[in-house]
C-alpha cells in the first residue's frame, strides 16, 4: 500500500504578504518520511516548512503536530521545567495548568525527567530559561517538542546551536519520537544521515526532491555554490 500523503502541495507558489518566495511547488509529505529541506539562508525553507504547517493544520482530521521553529518561542521568565511542560498544555485543564505553574507536582516532575534527561538538562530544571546558552534553550524546545509528541514533527534548523557531537543524538532522538519529521537543517553530512528523503531549494524553486540514498554529497553540496 502507498503511504499516506499528510500534505500534498501542485505547482502552488508560496508567497509572503504577495511577494513571492518560492515558484512552482509540488511536493507532498507521507506518512513515515523523514524531509529533510536544504538551500542557502534565505532560499525558502522556512516558508516551505510553514506552508507545510499549515496543509496539515487544515487537514481534517488534523494530525496532532510538534513544533520547533527557528526563534524557539520559550518564555525567557519560566524554568526549563515550565517551558517543556507546556509542549503539552493543552492536553491538561486549565485549573491543572495553573497549579502547575505555581507549585510543579511531583508526579509531573517524574514525568517530564526522561525527556529532559535526553536532551542533556538534567540539573537545569529550575533554571530560567533567560539565563541558559544559545544551545541549552534549544536543547529546551526540543524537549518541550518530545513532551508534546505527535504524528509529525515541523523543525526549523533545530540543532543549529548544539554542538556536532550532540546533534546527531538529539536528532535520533527526534526520530525516534515522531513517525513523520519535516525538517529544515544546514549541514548536507547530517541531512543525509537522517533524511528519507531531501529537497534542495535554490533560486526560488525546488531543484530537486529524491531519496536520500540517491543523493551525493557533492549534489548536496552544489546547492550552496553559486
Ligand atoms: N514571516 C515572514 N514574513 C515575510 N517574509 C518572510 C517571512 N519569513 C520569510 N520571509 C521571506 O521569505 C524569503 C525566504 O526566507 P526563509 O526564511 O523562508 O528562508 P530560509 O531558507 O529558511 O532562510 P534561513 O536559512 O536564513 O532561515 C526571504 O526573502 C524572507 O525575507
Amino acid at each position: 500500500m502507498q503511504p499516506r500523503p499528510l500534505a500534498r502541495f501542485e505547482g502552488e507558489t508560496l508567497s509572503w504578504d504577495g511577494a513571492p518566495v518560492l515558484h512552482d511547488v509540488t511536493l507532498s509529505l507521507c506518512e513515515g518520511e523523514r524531509l529533510v529541506l536544504l538551500g542557502h539562508s534565505g532560499s525558502g525553507k522556512s516558508t516551505l516548512l510553514n506552508a507545510i504547517r499549515l496543509k496539515l493544520e487544515a487537514a481534517r482530521p488534523a494530525p496532532r503536530i510538534a513544533l520547533v521553529p527557528q526563534d524557539p518561542g520559550l518564555v525567557p521568565q519560566l524554568s526549563v521545567f515550565h517551558n517543556v511542560w507546556m509542549g503539552g498544555l493543552d492536553d491538561r485543564s486549565a485549573a491543572y495548568g495553573l497549579l502547575t505553574l505555581l507549585r510543579p507536582p511531583a508526579r509531573e516532575r517524574a514525568r517530564l525527567a526522561p525527556v529532559i534527561e535526553r536532551v542533556g538538562l538534567s540539573g537545569f530544571e529550575r533554571r530560567r530559561v533567560a539565563s541558559l546558552s544559545g544551545g541549552q534553550k534549544q536543547r529546551t524546545a526540543l524537549a518541550r517538542a518530545l513532551m508534546r509528541g505527535g504524528a509529525a514533527l515541523i523543525a526549523d534548523e533545530p540543532v543549529s546551536a548544539v554542538d556536532p557531537r550532540q546533534s546527531g543524538d538529539l536528532l535520533a532522538a527526534l526520530s525516534d519520537r515522531f513517525p513523520t519529521m519535516a525538517l529544515a537543517l544546514h549541514d548536507p553530512e547530517r541531512a543525509r544521515a537522517l533524511a528519507t528523503r531531501i529537497v534542495g531549494l535554490k533560486a526560488g524553486r525546488i531543484v530537486f526532491d529524491r531519496p536520500a540514498a540517491e543523493l551525493s554529497l557533492p549534489t548536496l553540496h552544489a546547492l550552496y555554490g553559486h
